[in-house]
């Protein structure tokens, strides 16, 4: 299987004895930065799709197509693992077994799947949470619509902010008892909520959304996490360096006085240029 590698490497990050951060990967160029960097693997969030695809934000207007052919490009530009955020399934139950099906084939290493009512409910102006029985189902069907048994499936919830910590740990150990890889968990706040979460469960731990009382690393390492997020700050950065440089053109400056652009050994890096160098010199004949 060709990308069993890379859902090995995760795996070995989830089953080894320390926490660490994923780079927040959304495209060809930003995956192939992330592996250069070192970062021992990539997260893809639903919310930077969406901005990265469509411009939109994380309201659940892209579809499962189009998710799955911008996770098979990143894989295609390098072998990193990716943890694709893959929302609720993108539907009921029997949309979270095609979702898996697709993710797989598009090469990713992990996916979460999470028991967020998507997309809002009419008239709610709070997120809503599926009942546990439907989670328990669609973690079930996410581990059923699996090929390769090395493909991680995580079971998400976000309900320590949206209804109560004991309502994350009730659904956690539901989760946990469906046989998934691992548990996801939003809205943590503080040291004693993830004590009581990870007391609680025994699978490995992944920790969505940056909060100040926890990012010591030592500590979540301690409480089984295994992978912590910080949030999705290269896209917002890449926006900023974008709209300065359209700016600054529009506004009369002339191309070589531009700042902060990559230089042309980032640029060639990043496209992996001495490697088609190599191909073409082989493939294309010598130069005349
Ligand atoms: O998974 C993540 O990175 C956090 C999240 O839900 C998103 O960005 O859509
Ligand atoms: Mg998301």
């Amino acid at each position: 299987m060709a990308f069993r590698s890379r859902r090995e490497k995760l795996r070995s990050i989830l089953s080894g004895g320390t926490c660490v951060h994923p780079g927040s990967v959304y495209d060809a160029i930003s995956i192939r930065i992330a592996e250069d960097l070192g970062f021992p693997l990539g997260m893809f969030g639903g919310s930077v799709a969406s901005l990265a695809v469509l411009g939109d934000p994380d309201v659940t207007l892209i579809t499962l197509t189009e998710l799955a052919e911008q996770m098979r490009r990143m894989s295609r530009a390098s072998a990193l693992p990716v943890l694709v955020d893959a929302d609720h399934g993108y539907g009921n139950a029997l949309n979270v077994r095609r979702t898996v099906q697709e993710l797989e084939t598009a090469g990713a290493a992990g996916l979460t799947i999470e028991d967020t009512l998507l997309p809002a409910a009419f008239g709610e102006t709070k997120t809503q949470l599926i009942s546990v029985e439907e989670g328990i189902g669609k973690m079930k069907a996410a581990l059923g619509g699996r090929s390769d048994p090395s493909l991680v499936i995580m079971g998400r919830t976000g309900a320590a902010a949206i209804t109560s910590i004991d309502d994350a740990i009730r659904r956690a150990k539901a989760y946990e008892a469906t046989g998934v890889d691992a548990l996801f968990f939003t809205g943590i706040k503080s040291r004693a909520e993830l004590e009581a979460v990870a007391s609680a469960t025994r699978l490995p731990i992944v920790l969505g959304g940056a909060s100040e009382e926890l990012n010591a690393l030592h500590h979540l390492t301690s409480q089984r996490v295994r992978i912590a997020l910080q949030g999705h700050a290269p896209i917002a950065a890449a926006t900023q360096a974008v709209y300065e440089t359209q700016k600054a053109l529009r506004e009369g400056m002339a191309p070589k006085s531009l700042e902060g652009l990559a230089s042309s050994e980032l640029m060639a890096r990043v496209m992996r240029e001495s490697d088609v160098k190599t191909r073409s010199a082989d493939l294309l004949g010598p130069k005349k």
